[in-house]
């Protein structure tokens, strides 16, 4: 019997995001290697691996920060390779960034409302003619991002500045701020980098509640463990830049080239599973 489970072929059926033998270089240095995953509509899943192993290099592809050399990348069907990512978001796509990138001069509100404006319809020279239809839209969006800034616990926070929020708030206000684009599809960057435990704990069931809620698919990259058994239904691992395990929870923990990858970097298996 092989020690080991090989990652599957992927099953293309069915899913929202499609990526087949994507590679991502950087000079010498291949950050990506001919990954290839198809993410089901409606799932919860996620990408681990060491440090390095070239996971955020994953999202910045997927997410249009970055061209891959070769590969395709599709979102329902429809090729996304090399477009921007405000083109990429239009049809769906949100995210949240490892190092957050809210703009932390502007209030919880405002920070919202630039999410909501990928939606927008009437055009931005429509102000300076006052006319109503941009003001009664602007009001909207208002009301709208009030309601996104309360479903993430920062009703009471509107017009604080986003750099004067806790990090786990600032967190929470990112993810406000990606669901105000109105995606199908949501990655998030290591949503649970510096929560405590109990924000974790908390964090888990808010993934699974807006998933609900907004009719979500989820891709997340986490370093927690707990979070990441907790909360997705399927994992993907990475190491070196290539896909080196898939499967369901109780695969992934119980997959020795898993835990190996992660003892090379002095985590143990015992406690991080
Ligand atoms: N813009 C870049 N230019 C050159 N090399 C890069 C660039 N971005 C990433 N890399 C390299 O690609 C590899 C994968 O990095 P990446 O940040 O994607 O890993 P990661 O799995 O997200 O790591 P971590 O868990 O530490 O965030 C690393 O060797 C990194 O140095």
């Amino acid at each position: 019997m092989s020690e080991f489970i090989l990652p599957r072929p992927p099953h293309y059926e069915g899913a929202l995001l499609v990526a087949k033998d994507v590679t991502m270089r950087f000079g010498g240095v291949t950050a990506v290697s001919e990954l290839s995953l198809a993410l089901p509509k409606g799932s919860i899943a996620g990408v681990i691996g060491p440090n390095g192993a070239g996971k955020t290099t994953a999202f910045n592809v997927l997410s249009g920060f970055y061209t891959p050399q070769e590969g395709e990348i599709t979102l329902d069907g429809q090729n996304i390779k090399g477009l921007k990512p405000y083109d990429i978001c239009r049809r769906g796509m949100a995210r949240t960034f490892q190092n957050i990138r809210l703009s932390q001069h502007m209030t919880v509100l405002e920070n919202i409302m630039v999410g909501c404006h990928v939606r927008r319809h009437c055009p931005w020279w429509m102000a300076p003619l006052g006319l109503p239809a941009f003001y009664r839209e602007e009001a909207a969006i208002k009301e709208k991002s009030r309601l996104l800034a309360e479903r993430v616990n920062l009703g009471d926070h509107l017009d604080d500045l986003a750099s004067s929020l806790p990090y786990g708030a600032q967190r929470r206000l990112e993810i406000a701020r990606a669901l105000a684009t109105e995606p199908r599809l949501l990655l998030l960057d290591e949503p649970a980098a510096g929560m405590n435990p109990q924000e974790s704990i908390e964090l888990m069931h808010f993934i699974g509640h807006i998933r609900e809620e907004f009719d979500l698919t989820i891709l997340l990259i986490e370093h927690d463990m707990k979070v990441v058994m907790g909360v997705c239904q399927y994992i993907w691992v990475m190491e070196y830049g290539a896909l080196i395990a898939e499967g369901n929870p109780e695969d992934i923990r119980n997959n020795p080239v898993v835990i190996r990858a992660y003892l090379g970097e002095d985590m143990g298996s015992g406690g991080m599973f």
